[in-house]
């Protein structure tokens, strides 16, 4: 059984399309990324798997259960760090976690409370009330609440946004970790090198759409290929090679060149050569995930513009 499954999710917010008829199966314990630009669709999705808006059409489950019509069995499973930081302000961090574990019907949980807290380092704020919390510190009680049930599938809207990089390396650290222990976690960030570091399948939405969906290492290699950036001393890149350049000229003489493989190299480098450029910078650059984005959005806007054109 998945662990999300999203069938044909439409949201109109009054002449604004936000979702236009997303599907996505996400199994069990992989660690997905929901890449996208701003207002792609990312939190719209979110807060319906949440149950937090309704969508116009279609159907959402967790883990074989359907987020409208068996909401309480869905939420159950289900654990949301929001993007918005909103809190009671008159409790403390432990006790807005046993709060948390409450509405979830965990009397004792405080040895897990615990554990969350110290893998998030909150320990020394225990008792600190919320209000008094710096805005990090905020994010972190965050995911502390959404994983206070233990919810086999965790969904994290821009988790790191705002936290500083020591918390962003332990917060990956443990859910790293509970996803090597078999819980799903579903993605969102714009830090796009923690995606790939991070993530097995991708998917990446515009204008609420998917536009690419795959394994983190096909989607590198299908739609970005190595690069080969030269700085020449003198003379132009010779005509010959113009049809690699990824852009004319990146800086003054400088030049990077789509490598569909490496054994390229050679001929690339026997062409200027004989054109009689001197090369004075050579490096060679392996795609990476915002390669990939970059490409991908390009390419849908492109696709865009014909089918608004045809
Ligand atoms: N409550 C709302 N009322 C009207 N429009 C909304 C509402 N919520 C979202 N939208 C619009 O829907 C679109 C999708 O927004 P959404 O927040 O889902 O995008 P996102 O991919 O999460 O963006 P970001 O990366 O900025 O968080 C945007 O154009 C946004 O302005």
């Amino acid at each position: 059984m998945p662990a999300i499954e999203i069938r044909n999710i439409k949201k109109r917010y009054k002449t604004l399309q936000a979702l236009k008829g997303i599907d996505l199966s996400i199994e069990e314990g992989e660690f997905f990324g929901l890449l996208g630009p701003n207002g792609a669709g990312k939190t719209t999705l979110i807060s319906i798997l949440a149950g937090l808006a309704r969508a116009d059409e279609g159907e959402a489950f967790v883990l074989g259960h359907n987020v409208v019509t068996d909401f309480r069995a869905a939420r159950q499973v289900l654990g949301v760090v929001p993007q918005e930081l909103v809190f009671d302000p008159f409790f403390t961090v432990r006790e807005t976690l046993q709060i948390q574990s409450g509405y979830y019907g965990l009397k004792r949980n405080d040895d897990w409370i615990d554990e969350v807290m110290a893998n998030l380092d909150l320990t020394e704020k225990a008792n600190v009330n919320t209000r008094a919390l710096s805005g990090g510190m905020k994010r972190r009680l965050l995911v502390a609440q959404a994983l206070v049930h233990r919810p086999p599938v965790i969904v994290l809207d821009e988790p790191t946004a705002g936290v500083d990089v020591e918390l962003r390396q332990g917060l990956w650290k443990f859910i790293a970790r509970l996803n090597r222990e078999g819980h799903t976690v579903v993605l969102t960030t714009h830090y796009l090198e923690e995606a790939e570091q991070l993530c097995d399948r991708i998917a990446m939405l515009r204008r609420g759409e998917v536009v690419a969906l795959d394994n983190k290492h096909a989607m590198l290699q299908r739609f970005s290929s190595a690069q080969l950036l030269l700085r020449l001393a003198q003379g132009g890149l010779p005509a010959s090679l113009q049809g690699l350049a990824i852009e004319q000229q990146i800086d003054v003489n400088q030049y990077a060149l789509r490598l569909n493989s490496y054994a390229e190299v050679e001929s690339i480098l026997a062409q200027c050569r004989a054109a009689g450029c001197e090369i004075e910078e050579i490096e060679i650059r392996k795609a990476d995930l915002e390669d990939v984005f970059i490409q991908v959005m390009k390419g849908s806007s492109a696709a865009e513009k014909i089918k608004r054109n045809a």
